[in-house]
Parts: structure tokens; sequence; C-alpha cells
């Protein structure tokens, strides 16, 4: 037990300890407070049963009585503001943490199974934490606390019921120790049932649409039901199993105050004891079962506190790139890449593969799916750290800039654009959080945004639902365009769209990439014709290495990939053009 709660104060913030440790302090008066009350109930008994009741003796048991109930109640509330205080504000500092240090981790983390677990431990976890745990460890500490002093005083007035208690206490401590142990068994168990739970029902919900158009409404309604079942049982696992446990600690406290109370006439009768202090005892015993029931219901739960605190950890003990680089202001964006090699775990993605990219260039990079176009773009800004071989930018190895003196230098326009639940305006200012109101205006003017955004019933202060649901997937793209240009990098990187975009957008869409690439080195994945016939180079990637290189009207007298690509290009065009014909 004082293992974890050593383990939840290391994990407070300083700020915090502190008042989880004054409320400790408090709690420790709270308990002699209560033990007020053993000589005042024994004062009025003592006074009738020698027949000297008179309102003096009245009155200094209600002044007692009364001063405890006071103090108890002030101290109640302090404890329970300090402790309220200490539990919020400890889970929202590690929240921020926790956001702040998964920018460092490599993108490897965030795959679907890590989306779930990031979720459940920054919601469920935490909230945990900061409610039931806190309230868990004072409880517990608490009931501690009261039964030390307890037992002190008992100690002081009769050792031998004294010894009565201690022996109570350790017998009562056996099954703590046991129902803890089951408890952590069933405690991981649990933990993952409710991961899973939010993992299952992020994914049924962000993939709905395909659920609906594969009418495979059945089949992720069992895989939910799968998980809430599975959470059900590992919640009624979890109780069930320290049920008996509470139940055999109940009649340990219940028979120690008996064993106290018996010993206490028995030795009243013998003439060893005064009545008065018998009385008192018989007080305690029944003070001490109060204190340690709430302790032994509350203490099966220190195991959950462990593995939350355990939970988060975890997430801060994962490795984030080597972030030791410098703040460096680069003063050209030439990138180079040096016999670079990657590989997903094991799996070789990226070989050997040189290259250039001049400053205020347009490099396209083309290939098969599957060739490590992405992956390559990604290398490019440190998504990930390679295995093998060099990139540099303008010179300086990438892992020689801080992360954010390098994130700096790179804009990206993915196909997949995530715009956040916010206003348009503030999803454009993401580029530039300072920008004002007039310069977001500007770029959503040259991103093609600008019409579209004032149709909107509250223009640039229309909240965007959830994914960006309520805009098409032009005008998505658009507004991360206006984002892009809004950040100003001197390299872009860009996805171009493959999906099938109708005519108007198509040339909207061209005219605000126009606007974004003016002057600025681009790397782009291409799928356009045009695009590649444009580019000042080309990059032809299979199986993650360069079979082809240079410009289009050299690629395109080559028997190869490139030749394959153009002329699967031409023919989807002329499809087109005969289709609108
Ligand atoms: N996060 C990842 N973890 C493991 N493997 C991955 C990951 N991302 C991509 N891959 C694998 O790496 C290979 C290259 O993927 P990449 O997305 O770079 O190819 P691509 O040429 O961009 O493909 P496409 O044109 O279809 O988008 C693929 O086989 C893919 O399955």
């Amino acid at each position: 037990m004082l293992s974890t709660l050593k383990r939840f104060f290391d994990f407070c913030t300083k700020e915090d300890r502190k008042k989880f440790y004054l409320s400790i302090f408090l709690g420790l008066l709270k308990a002699m407070i209560a033990a007020m009350r053993i000589p005042a109930i024994a004062l009025i008994l003592n006074a009738l049963i020698t027949n000297k009741l008179s309102m003096t003796v009245i009155w200094q048991v209600i002044g007692i009585l009364l001063l405890s109930l006071v103090l108890n109640i002030l101290v109640t509330l302090k404890t329970t503001m300090l402790q309220t205080e200490g539990g919020y504000h400890t889970c929202a500092q590690k929240r921020i943490e926790i956001a702040e240090h998964i920018r460092y981790l490599p993108m490897g983390y965030f795959n679907q199974n890590s989306l779930g677990q990031m979720t459940s431990i920054t919601t469920t976890t935490l909230e945990s934490l900061s409610d039931i745990a806190t309230r868990v460890v004072m409880v517990t500490m608490q009931g501690f606390l009261t039964t030390f002093v307890i037992t002190l005083s008992v100690l002081i007035y009769d050792w031998r019921i004294g010894l009565i208690l201690i022996a109570g206490l350790l017998v009562f401590l056996l099954p703590n120790s046991l129902m803890r142990k089951q408890a952590g068994v069933m405690t991981p168990i649990k933990q993952k049932a409710d991961t899973d739970l939010i993992d299952v029902i992020l994914k049924y919900v962000q993939g709905i649409a395909e659920v609906k158009s594969f009418n495979i409404t059945k089949q992720s309604a069992k895989t939910l039901s799968t998980a809430i079942f599975a959470k059900r049982d590992a919640d009624i696992k979890m109780t069930l199993v320290t049920v008996p446990w509470i139940a055999v600690q109940n009649i340990i406290t219940k028979l120690t105050g008996v064993a106290m109370c018996g010993a206490a006439i028995w030795f009243y009768l013998q003439g060893s004891m005064d009545l008065l202090i018998c009385m008192m005892m018989v007080i305690s015993a029944y003070m001490v079962y109060e204190s340690l029931d709430g302790v032994s219901s509350f203490s099966s739960l220190l195991r959950a506190v462990d593995l939350a605190v355990e939970l988060v950890e975890e997430i801060f003990d994962l490795q984030p790139m080597n972030t030791k680089g410098q703040d460096l202001q680069p003063s050209s964006s030439h990138l180079e890449l040096d016999q670079v090699t990657f590989s997903y775990k094991d799996r070789p993605i990226i070989k050997n593969l040189s290259f250039t990219i001049p400053e205020k260039t347009r490099t396209a990079i083309v290939g098969p799916s599957g060739s490590g176009k992405t992956t390559l773009c990604h290398l490019m800004a440190r998504f990930w750290d390679i295995d093998k071989g060099h990139i540099r930018l303008d010179g300086h190895e990438l892992t020689e800039y801080s992360y954010d003196s390098l994130i700096r230098n790179f804009s990206f326009v993915f196909q997949n654009v995530y715009l956040f639940e916010d206003t348009i305006e503030n999803n454009i200012k993401f580029g530039r959080q300072e920008a004002s109101h007039d310069q977001v205006v500007a770029v959503a003017k040259k991103a093609r945004c600008h019409d579209f955004i004032m149709a909107l019933p509250q223009g640039y202060d229309t909240v965007i639902g959830e994914a960006g649901a309520s805009l098409s997937g032009g005008e998505k793209q658009r507004i991360s365009i206006a984002r892009a240009m809004m950040k100003d990098a001197p390299i872009i990187i860009l996805d171009e769209a493959t999906a099938n975009i109708d005519p108007e957008n198509e040339a909207e869409l061209m005219a605000a990439i126009d606007e974004l690439t003016q002057d600025k080195t681009i790397i782009m994945i291409a799928h356009r014709l045009k695009t590649v016939e444009n580019a000042d180079q080309i990059i032809v990637l299979d199986k993650g290495q360069i079979v082809q290189q240079g410009k289009h009207v050299e690629l395109a007298k080559q028997a190869g990939i490139y030749r394959d690509f153009i002329t699967t290009k031409k023919e989807a065009l002329s499809w087109k053009l005969a289709a609108r014909a």
C-alpha cells in the first residue's frame, strides 16, 4: 500500500504533492479531533454511573462535542478542497504533458491501436485518477491515520486492550493484501476491456460510411457488442473478486471490536480496570471498526490507482525521437538525400536512395502504389528517423535541427485532409496562430476559399462539423491549402488529389496550388500528367528504389514505369474528355 501511495505522490506535480501532504497532515488532525469524542462520551457516562451528573459536566461534554464537530467540518472542507484541486490539476497537467510528449514520438506510434489506447488513457484513466484515485488514496490514508490515533490512545489507557487491537489489525491486513493481489490480476484485464471498447467505438464511428455502404452493420455490431460484453464481464469480475474479502475484513473488524469489549468488561469485573476506562475501550472498539470499514472497501481499488499511474507513465516512457538538435535557421531550402535506407520494423521500404532537391525547384515523385512515395516524403520532414544514410537540409543533418526549427520549414497538403472541429478561421490560423482576420481572408482568397466560406451561415466563424463533415472534399482541400499558405514555409510537400473531382473544383484546386507553390521548393507525389510534365525533376520509385530520374522529355523516351504511367494518364484523360464531349 505504501508503495502505491508513494507512486501516486511521485506522479503528482510538485505543487499538487504539497496539497496532498497538507491534506494528510489535516487528516491526522481530523483523526485526533475524532478521538476527542472518546473522553467526552466517557465523561458523561461516568457522571451518570457515579450519580454526579451536573450542568457543568453536561456543558463540558457539549462543548467538546461541538468543538469536535465544528473542527471536523472545517478540516473536512479544507481537505476535500485540497484533494479535489490537487487531483484535477494533476490530471490537467498530465494531459498537457502527454499532448506535448506525443508531438516528438515517431509516427510509428500512431497506428489504430494507439488511438484507442491514447483516448482511453487521456480520458477514462486520467479521469479516474483525478476523481476516484484521489478519493481512494485519501480515504485509505484517513482510515489508517484514524486507526493509528485510536490504537495509540487505547495503548496509553490500557496496553492489554491495545495489544488485542494490534493483533486484530494484523489479521485485518492479511485478507487486505490477498484481496489486492486478486484485484491486481483483474485490473489489467479490466483496463484492456476499457481500451478495447473505446477502440472499437472509435473505429465504428470513424468507419460508419463504409459500414453503411458495404452493409456490414451486423458484423460491426458484433465486434462492438463483443467489446461491450467483455467490458461488462470484466467490471462484474472485478467487483466480485473483492466482495468476499471485504466481507471477511468486516467480520475481522467486528470480531476485534467484540474481543476488545469482552476483554474490557472482563478486566473491569476482575477489578483490574476502572469503569470509565472500560467504557472508553468499548467506544474505541466501535470507532476502530467504523474507520477500518472504509479502508477495506477502498483499498481493493489501490491496485487500479497503481495501474492507472503505470499506464500514464508508459506514454512518457515512449522514447521520443532524438530532439537534442539546435534551433537552426537554414539559409536555403536545398535538400539532399544520401544513401537513405528505412524500414518499418523489419520490413525494408526505402533502399539506399540518393538524390538532391535544389531550392525553389519542383520535384515530382511517381511510382506504383506501395513503392514508398509517401514514406519518402515523411522521411524528408523527419516524421521517422532513417536507419542508414543522411538527409540534409541546407547542409545540416535533419537530426541537427531541433524538431520545432526543422518543422518550421515544411508545409504539407495531404490527400486526406483533417480539419479540426473549430471555426474555419481557426482552422486556417492553425498555420500561424497570431495571424489577423485580414490575413486569414487574404490567404483564403488566394486559396480560392473565400467565396464558399462567405456563403456559409456564419462565414469565417462557421464551426466545421466533426472531421470536416460539412464541407465537400474539394473545399476541405482548399482550406488545407490556405492553412499551408498561412504557414508560409519554404518547402511544400504535396500529395496531389487522385479523387475524381469535378472540372470546376479541379480548376479551383489547381489555381490554389499554383498560388501556394509560387517561389517555393516543391516535392509532390504527382498523379496528374500536367504536374509531372512541368516538374524540374521526376523521381520514379519502384519497391523503394529510384528506377528512373530526370525530366519528362527524357523519361518519356525510355521504356519503363514512367512511360507506362504517362500512357495510363493520357488514356484516362482521353476518356475524361470523351465523357465531357
Ligand atoms: N505506418 C506504417 N507501418 C508499416 N508499414 C507501412 C506504414 N505506412 C506504409 N507502410 C507500408 O510501406 C509501403 C510503402 O507505403 P507508402 O504509403 O509509402 O507507399 P506509396 O507509394 O505512397 O503508396 P500509395 O501510392 O498507394 O499511397 C507499403 O507497403 C505500406 O503498406
